[in-house]
Parts: structure tokens; C-alpha cells; sequence
């Protein structure tokens, strides 16, 4: 077995596969069935034979691959020998790697293990075999578990070469990774690459420089540029480079000397200039070339060749060929490496891939003598160059199976990659389908929810179709009622539109009725003598409504004029006066009921307005008001001039104010302009002027023309007024304040002349003296105060009973207001009121005396026609009779004249006659006489004048 393996490590361990093409040819010749089986037990396969195909190409003989031997009965150095000999008739030996991918196990397969084919003891013990096929490739056999002989059919190899081989041909099983490395190794004495290009070989000057795959570092530059001048052949060798600080390897190279020629062009820096690129070449890591300048050397695009470099290759070392730059990156675009013959260490070893060792031709040498040797070397060098060429050859098919295995390994990557992609795919529509079947299943499960309830819903649409008949009968009966219908509707519409009508006419009626019975109304009260009684509720102050009070007025009829006063929270009693004011009623919804009494006065009657009520129920508010809201006094003075204004082409007013006021039992003149506070002012005192005409001598009479005048007056009185302080209203009046406006009026048409009063009373307050608990001056006035309210009761309670003896002069101020409440005027009286449960005692007071009020007839109001006019006017009449007695006679006198006119105007109309009667006589002659025209034209009294045209002989119109 030493023996085998020292043979064996000579002998070339690869042959470029496409060696059987040339070798086939014999061995299809030969036995078709010639195999070897191999077995040992004592060392691994791989290591006995490494991968060897032995092909017996043109011998008849039998050989030992036809026979089925062990391994001990063939040493590898008669196989060596048999080569050797049979190289000689033809014979060639063929290694190649079963781990190429274009190998696969066709049988068995499934069962080997990775490795177990290297060395397993079964394979070589013969228990099992393989067979093997090339196709597209072996997945890493195991071979542990099989039984069988490994066996390789070479009956598909020919279809992967394309070739036809023995399908009983067979050979070693080596690992995938000893395959390049042997390939190069064993059949490559020199070598040329094409730097840059793995993928194509350029024969340059019947040189290949194969591709380019022994390089370490680098990268790889192309141009397509034309190198050179084309004349030196295939010059592509130079559009591909090698480019950078790189080195090259050729371990594949036997020992021996070699020579090295670098193939170069700069096809980088093509513009130049010299120096860009300058570097310096190792061989066997000894500088051979230094500072090399390919453009400064031939310029861009120029092949340059550096060659006869020499080295030497020891042992198993290969060749290293390094480039390192000085200035930038070298470049190279070919290598050649050639044996170099001259050297006898080259030649001995260049003989032993092919079997002639040295020491062998050294014996024959001996054996034949000189001149032998002669020949055989010629021989030898003639084989050498054939060898050589099949080498090329062979060289050129491996490159180009190189290249079907790179196209089918990068297939058979995309197919991977599209197979991933597939699984990945298949995987995404697997979930996607799962999905689905999920979505599936729900739409399943909706689709029978679906189908109940599209179940449900046809019952419902039977049933609906059903009412839809129904209803469509009923729709065409209301079709036909519709007809009748529309005929009842616009007998509807006809007879609404009359109700409208008449309801327009009954509301215009209505209210027409309602202002006359209002009219109707006020003068039954006219005819009747009522004083009129407003009432009027303050809203509660904001002291009261912090302090919790309760209203104690229910308004909800104060439209009808009615009022409940609640105790409790229960109805009280309900009082009835001609109006009612609520808290909400402004002075202007106030004033507008009042109004009418200001024309009144304007008509010649008394007028009287008083406010009565408890203090601080709003009796100044009412009458006086304030300056941005103003009252009663103000706005009766402005509806006065307004009216004044409007009249004033029929009648002519004279107005003038006085302003007093009833202080403890003392009439005051507020318009004196002495009167100043804490001075004693002027006693005025009330005298009877006649029959019902009281008046105060000596009161000032304001003339007033406009309203600001007015005002004027107004403010004077008021700021002269007496005011006190008292616990139940601070700023409370203490004193009846007057207003009189004294009017007189002459009717411009007629003569007629008036002299009427409006009397504007704001009382004092009403309250009760223990509630205010007043003292000294203030109980004084307090007491003053209740004696005239009182005389005002009573005089009003004699009024109401009718009594004969009414009690004016019990105070000054029923005497003040004698006239005006004695029958001769119109009276309004405002009952103030509080709406404060606490009050709600003052309140009843109040509005017991008002309802009393109410319930007085006074008789019929009388105008105050002024006496002094009428003297005047009785005067003027008898005056006037006079004047008409003496024009009567002035008339008779004229009429005598007349008379006697008369007479002579009879006498002219005679003479007139007959002077007629001549005219009628001469026309009546000259028409039976003269043609003639006549027209008649009728005059404004119906009488005919005819018009007679008469024509004289010369024939013009006369
Ligand atoms: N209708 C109302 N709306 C708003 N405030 C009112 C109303 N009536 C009265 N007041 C307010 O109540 C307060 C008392 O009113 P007023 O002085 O007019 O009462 P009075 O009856 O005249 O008192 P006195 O008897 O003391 O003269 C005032 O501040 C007044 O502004």
C-alpha cells in the first residue's frame, strides 16, 4: 500500500473532463462494459484513488478496468505502468470530481451520508454499491447506510458533456473542495490568464489567456476602447484589467523555472500624464520590475509587454506574482506563465504528468544508448506539443464547462430564489387562503343569518304585499272619495273664506264695539258722577326681596280690572277698580289710561288726579315720577300742549300753573321764590269766589307756553317741598303736594270761553302712627296728615251715602278739593299699593278706601263756562239787535228806492216791447224778401235764440 500512495501522489490528479472526448472515441471501441470496483479494507477510498477514471481508449485486450479486481491485486504502480504503457497505445487516464455540480446519485442516494463515501470501511469492504449519474449535480453523498458497490454509470456523463463514454466506465468519488486546485494542478504546466475577465478566454498570438480566477485583492477595470493598432491580433486581452495592490497565485504549477510575461496597457488614466501610475512587480516576493510608467512607457491604450521575467517554482508553493504601486494602482491586463525548458528541473518534472520520469528515461538511456535517447526525446517533444494541444484543447472545454456550470449554478440559484420566493408566496396564500376560509366561514354563518332573515323578511313582504292591495283598494276608494273631497274642500274653503270674512268683520266690529261700550262706559260714569279709581302695585324693593318678603297681590285678572289679595298663600279678597297696574306697568301703560282727562280739561272740565296710598308705595313715583321716567303730572301737562297744538287754529288756550302744598293743616305757595326751607312762608288761606268756585288769593300762577316752561314750574315746586325722613320710608313726603293747572279756553268759531282746573294731587302717605312709631315734629305731622286723610274718608263717605251735609271744610285739603270732588269735575284717584305680605295690613286699608271711592256717584261733570265772556257776549247780542233795528230801517228805505226803481224799469221794458215788435216786423220783410240762413242755439235757461244769416244782391253774408 506505501507503495500505491507514493505512486499515487505522482500521478496528475485531474484531467480537464473534456479529455474524453478524445479518448472516447477509443473506449466506445472497446468493451462498453468495462468497469472497476475497488475495495480495501484497510484504507479509505478516497485516499487510494483520488478521482481517476481509467479508460482503456484503443487496446482489445482485456485490461484490468474490464475486470472486477481488488485494489491489493492492482497497486497503483502497475496502474501506473499500465498507463504508462497504454498512454503509449492510447490509452489516457480521466479524473474528475463526482462533487461537481453537475453530478447526482441516481440510486441509493437517500440513504448515504455526507461523508461516508471518504472513508468508510463498508464502501471499501465491498457491502454496498452506488451508482451514480451525472446529471445536474451531487448533494454530498453518504454512502454509510447503503449496501451496495459504489458504482458510477458513465451513462449520463455524455449527456452532461455532451459525449459519449461507457456507461460501465467508473471512477473515485473525491470532495468538492481538492477539485480546482487538482484540476490546475495536474494538467497545467504554464498558465495564461486574462486579467479582469473570469468568464472569457482571448487567444493572443495562438497563446489562451483563460480567464482570470487565481488573483487575491484587487478589483477588475474593462474598457471598450480598441487597444493599440489592431495588428497584433485579438487585442481584447487588453479591455479587461486587474487593478489595485493585488497579487497572483498559481499554486497549480509544478516546480521548476518559468518565465513570466506581464501583459499591460493603461487603459485608466487615458488622458495621461506620465506619473499617475507608477509601480513596482514581485515575483516570488523579489522585485523584478521597478517603477513601471506604462503611459510615460507607451502612452494610453498601447499594449505593452514585459516579459522573459524569470522564476522559479519550488515544491508544492506556487508562483506569487505581487504588484504594489508607488504612485497609484497598478494595473494588468494578461499573465503568462511558461515553462522554461532550458532548465533540466523543469523538463524532468514537465515530464511527469504524462508518466516519463526522469529517472526512467535515465535507465533506458543506459539501456539504448546515446543516439536512442536522441530520438526518443524527439519523440518525446513531439508527444509534448500534441500533449500540449490537447491540453489547450481541453483547457478551452473546461472553461466552457465552467461557464455552463456558473450559468446553471446562478439557474439553479434563481431557481432557489424563485423557489423561496414561490414557498413564500405559497406561504402568503396559505395564510391568505386560511383567511379566506375563516372569512369564509363567517360570511357562511352571515349568509344564514342572512337567509333568516331574508326568510323573515319575505313573510313580511307577503304580508305587505297583502296591505299594499289593501291599502291600494283603500287608496283608490280615497281616490274617489278625493274627487268629492276637493268639492267638499272648496265649499270648505269658500265657506271659511266667508268666516274669515266675517270673523274679520265681527273683530273689526268688535272692537269698534268695544272702544264705543268703553266710550259708552266712560259716559254712563260721566252721566253718573264716578270717580275712577286706578290701582297701582309697586314691585317689591330689592331690601324686601333680600329679606325673603312674599308678594301678596295676585294680578292674574288685572286685565278685567280685578285683584285678589292672598293671606297665606290663599285668596284674601278680590277688589274690581276701572283699571289695574301691576309692578311690571311702566308710566307709560299708566298714562295711557289717564290721557283722555287731560282733553277733559282742554273741553272746559275740572279735572282732579290724586294719589292715595300708604308711604313709599309709589304715590310720587306715579304723579311726579322721575326725570328719566316721568309721571303722571308731566305727562298730562305734555298731552295739555299737544292737544293745545293741534287745536290751536279753532281754539285758543291761556295755561298757567300753581304749585302748593298742604302742610300741617297750612296751605304753602311752592312757587314763591322767597319760600326758602325753615322760612316762614306766606298763610294762604281758600275763599269762595261764587257758587262752587273756590280759590286761594294771592296763590302765584305760573304762565306756562311750552314744556319747558313747564318743567321749570314743576322743579321749583318740587324742590321747595317739604320732604321728612321717618322709619317706614326714608325720603317719605310729609305734606300733600298740589299741582293746579288753570285753563282757559276761547273757542275761536264760536266765542265760547272756558275756565277749567286739572288739580294733580300727590297725598300725603297714609300709614298708621304706632307702625311708624314718629315722635314730636314728626308725630305732628303725622297726625295732621290722618286728620285730613280722614276728613278725605269721611267727606267721601258722605259723598257715597248721599248725605246732604258733606264735610269739605274739615280740612284743608277737602277744602282745597271741594270743587273738584264736589260733583262739578271728573275725578281719578290712584290707590298705591304694596305688594309685601308685611304690608298687607295698609294694603286692605287702602284699597277698602279706594273700592268706597269707587263706589261714588257724583252726578254728571259740568263744563266751566267762563261768566265774564257770556256778560260780553249778551252785551254784543243786545248790541247787535240794535244795529239790526236800525239797518231794518236802512233796509226799508232802500227797499222804497227799489220800488220806485221798479216803476221806471216797467216803463223802459214797454218802449222796449215795441221797439221788439218794429225789428220782428222789418225782418220778417226783408226774409220773404233776401235768402237767408238761420241757426238756433240754445242757451244755459233752455230758451232758443235763432241766428238769421240774410244775403244782399252782391251775394255777401249780412
Ligand atoms: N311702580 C314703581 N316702579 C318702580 N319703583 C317704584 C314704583 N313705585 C314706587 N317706586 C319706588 O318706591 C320708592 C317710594 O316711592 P314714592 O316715594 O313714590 O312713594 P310715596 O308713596 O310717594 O311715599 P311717601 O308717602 O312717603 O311720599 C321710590 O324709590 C320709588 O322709586
Amino acid at each position: 500500500m506505501e507503495d500505491s500512495n507514493s505512486t499515487h501522489d505522482q500521478l496528475p490528479q485531474w484531467h480537464d473532463p473534456l479529455l474524453l472526448t478524445d479518448v472516447q472515441q477509443q473506449q466506445q471501441q472497446e468493451d462498453n462494459t468495462s468497469s472497476l470496483s475497488y475495495s480495501s479494507n484497510t484504507e479509505p477510498i478516497s485516499s487510494k484513488f483520488q478521482t481517476l477514471v481509467m479508460v482503456d481508449s484503443n487496446s482489445n485486450e482485456d485490461t484490468c478496468w474490464q475486470e472486477s479486481q481488488s485494489v491489493e491485486s492492482i497497486t497503483m504502480k502497475k496502474l501506473i505502468d499500465r498507463v504508462e504503457n497504454d498512454a503509449v497505445d492510447g490509452r489516457s487516464m480521466l479524473g474528475f470530481s463526482l462533487t461537481s455540480p453537475d453530478l447526482v446519485i441516481c440510486a441509493g442516494s437517500p440513504d448515504l451520508s455526507r461523508n461516508g463515501y471518504r472513508d468508510s470501511p463498508e464502501l471499501l469492504d465491498g457491502k454496498f454499491s452506488i451508482e451514480l449519474s451525472l446529471e445536474n449535480g451531487i448533494d454530498g453523498s453518504d454512502m454509510k447506510d447503503s449496501i451496495k458497490t459504489p458504482c458510477v454509470k458513465f451513462s449520463s456523463v455524455f449527456q452532461t458533456f455532451n459525449k459519449e463514454l461507457s456507461p460501465e466506465s467508473s471512477f473515485e468519488l473525491l470532495p468538492h473542495q481538492e477539485k480546482e486546485e487538482k484540476l490546475v494542478k495536474d494538467l497545467v504546466p504554464g498558465v495564461c490568464i486574462n486579467a479582469g475577465c473570469t468568464d472569457r478566454a482571448v487567444v493572443l498570438g495562438g497563446v489562451e489567456f483563460v480567464g482570470d480566477d487565481c488573483f487575491l485583492e484587487g478589483d477588475t477595470v474593462r474598457t471598450d476602447d480598441a487597444i493599440g493598432d489592431g495588428q497584433n491580433g485579438d487585442l481584447s486581452l487588453y479591455q479587461t484589467a486587474r487593478y489595485g495592490n493585488f497579487s497572483y497565485c498559481f499554486r497549480a504549477l509544478e516546480p521548476g523555472n518559468y518565465d513570466v510575461s506581464l501583459h499591460l496597457a493603461e487603459i485608466v488614466f487615458t488622458d495621461g500624464p506620465p506619473g499617475l501610475r507608477v509601480f513596482d512587480v514581485f515575483v516570488q516576493e523579489k522585485k523584478v520590475v521597478s517603477c513601471l510608467d506604462i503611459y510615460a512607457q507607451v502612452g494610453a491604450n498601447r499594449p505593452l509587454v514585459v516579459s522573459d521575467l524569470k522564476a522559479f517554482v519550488e515544491g508544492d508553493e506556487g508562483l506569487l506574482i505581487r504588484f504594489e504601486g508607488v504612485m497609484g494602482k497598478p494595473i494588468v491586463c494578461g499573465i503568462s506563465v511558461t515553462k522554461d525548458f532550458s532548465a533540466n528541473t523543469g523538463e524532468a518534472r514537465l515530464l511527469k504528468p504524462i508518466g516519463m520520469s526522469l529517472a526512467a528515461e535515465c535507465d533506458s538511456s543506459k539501456e539504448n544508448g546515446h543516439l536512442e535517447v536522441e530520438g526518443d526525446y524527439q519523440k518525446l517533444l513531439k508527444d509534448h506539443e500534441f500533449q500540449r494541444k490537447e491540453l489547450t484543447d481541453m483547457r478551452r472545454a473546461m472553461d466552457e464547462l465552467k461557464r455552463e456550470n456558473r450559468l446553471k449554478s446562478r439557474e439553479c440559484q434563481d431557481a432557489l430564489k424563485s423557489l423561496q420566493e414561490l414557498q413564500n408566496e405559497l406561504m402568503r396564500k396559505s395564510m391568505h387562503v386560511g383567511s379566506l376560509a375563516f372569512a369564509i366561514e363567517g360570511q357562511v354563518k352571515e349568509k344564514s343569518r342572512w337567509f333568516t332573515s331574508l326568510r323573515d323578511l319575505t313573510r313580511k313582504l307577503k304580508i305587505m304585499k297583502m296591505e299594499h292591495i289593501k291599502l291600494s283598494e283603500e287608496a283608490l276608494a280615497y281616490k274617489n272619495c278625493l274627487v268629492d273631497m276637493d268639492e267638499i274642500r272648496s265649499t270648505i274653503l269658500s265657506k271659511m273664506k266667508q268666516q274669515v270674512d266675517l270673523y274679520e268683520d265681527l273683530k273689526i266690529k268688535f272692537v269698534e264695539g268695544a272702544k264705543e261700550r268703553k266710550e259708552l262706559y266712560n259716559k254712563v260714569l260721566e252721566l253718573k258722577g264716578n270717580i275712577r279709581v286706578f290701582c297701582r302695585c309697586r314691585p317689591l324693593k330689592s331690601e324686601e326681596v333680600a329679606a325673603g318678603a312674599l308678594m301678596t297681590i295676585d294680578f292674574d285678572s288685572a286685565k278685567d280690572g280685578e285683584l285678589t289679595v292672598m293671606s297665606n298663600g290663599l285668596p284674601k279678597k278680590t277688589f274690581k277698580f276701572d283699571a289695574v297696574f301691576g309692578p311690571q306697568a311702566n308710566q307709560a301703560d299708566v298714562f295711557e289710561d289717564t290721557a283722555s282727562f287731560a282733553s277733559s280739561v282742554l273741553d272746559g272740565y275740572n279735572v282732579c288726579i290724586f294719589a292715595y296710598g300708604q308711604t313709599g308705595t309709589g304715590k310720587t313715583f306715579t304723579m311726579e315720577g322721575t326725570e328719566e321716567d316721568r309721571g303722571v303730572n308731566f305727562r298730562t301737562l305734555e298731552q295739555l300742549f299737544r292737544m293745545i297744538k293741534e287745536r290751536e287754529k279753532l281754539f285758543r288756550y291761556d295755561v298757567s300753573v300753581s304749585v302748593l302744598e298742604v302742610y300741617n293743616e297750612q296751605i304753602q305757595d311752592l312757587l314763591v321764590s322767597d319760600s326758602q326751607p325753615g322760612v316762614a312762608a306766606k298763610r294762604l288761606e281758600i275763599r269762595q269766589a261764587g257758587e262752587g268756585l273756590h280759590h286761594v288769593p294771592g296763590l302765584v300762577e305760573a304762565n306756562v307756553h311750552n314744556m319747558s316752561e313747564v318743567w321749570e314750574v314743576l322743579q321749583t315746586g318740587s324742590n321747595a317741598r317739604a320732604v321728612g325722613s321717618t322709619n317706614a320710608n326714608e325720603h317719605s313726603s310729609r305734606s300733600h303736594c298740589i299741582h293746579c293747572v288753570m285753563v282757559k279756553g276761547e273757542n275761536l268759531l264760536n266765542g265760547e270761553c272756558t275756565k277749567s282746573k286739572l288739580w294733580l294731587v300727590d297725598l300725603a302717605g297714609s300709614e298708621r302712627i304706632a307702625k311708624t312709631e314718629v315722635q314730636g315734629e314728626r308725630l305732628k305731622e303725622t297726625q295732621n296728615i290722618n286728620k285730613s286723610l280722614s276728613a278725605l274718608g269721611d267727606v267721601i263717605s258722605a259723598l257715597a251715602t248721599k248725605s246732604p251735609h258733606i264735610p269739605f271744610r274739615n280740612s284743608k285739603l277737602t277744602h282745597l278739593l271741594q270743587d273738584s270732588l264736589g260733583g262739578d269735575s271728573k275725578t281719578l284717584m290712584f290707590v298705591q299699593i304694596s305688594p309685601n305680605e308685611n304690608d298687607l295690613g295698609e294694603t286692605i286699608c287702602s284699597l277698602n278706601f279706594a273700592s268706597r271711592v269707587r263706589g261714588i256717584e257724583l252726578g254728571p261733570a259740568k263744563r266751566q263756562l267762563d261768566n265774564a265772556e257770556l256778560l260780553r257776549y249778551k252785551q254784543m247780542a243786545e248790541k247787535s239787535k240794535q244795529d239790526l233795528k236800525s239797518k231794518d230801517v236802512q233796509i226799508k228805505k232802500l227797499e222804497d228806492t227799489i220800488n220806485g226803481l221798479d216803476l221806471k224799469t216797467k216803463e223802459k221794458d214797454f218802449k222796449y216791447k215795441i221797439l221788439q215788435d218794429k225789428v220782428v216786423y222789418r225782418l220778417s220783410e226783408t226774409i220773404a224778401t233776401t235768402p237767408f240762413f238761420s241757426f238756433f242755439i240754445m242757451l244755459g235757461d233752455g230758451s232758443l235764440v235763432s241766428l238769421f244769416f240774410f244775403f244782399n244782391f252782391a251775394g255777401e253774408g249780412t
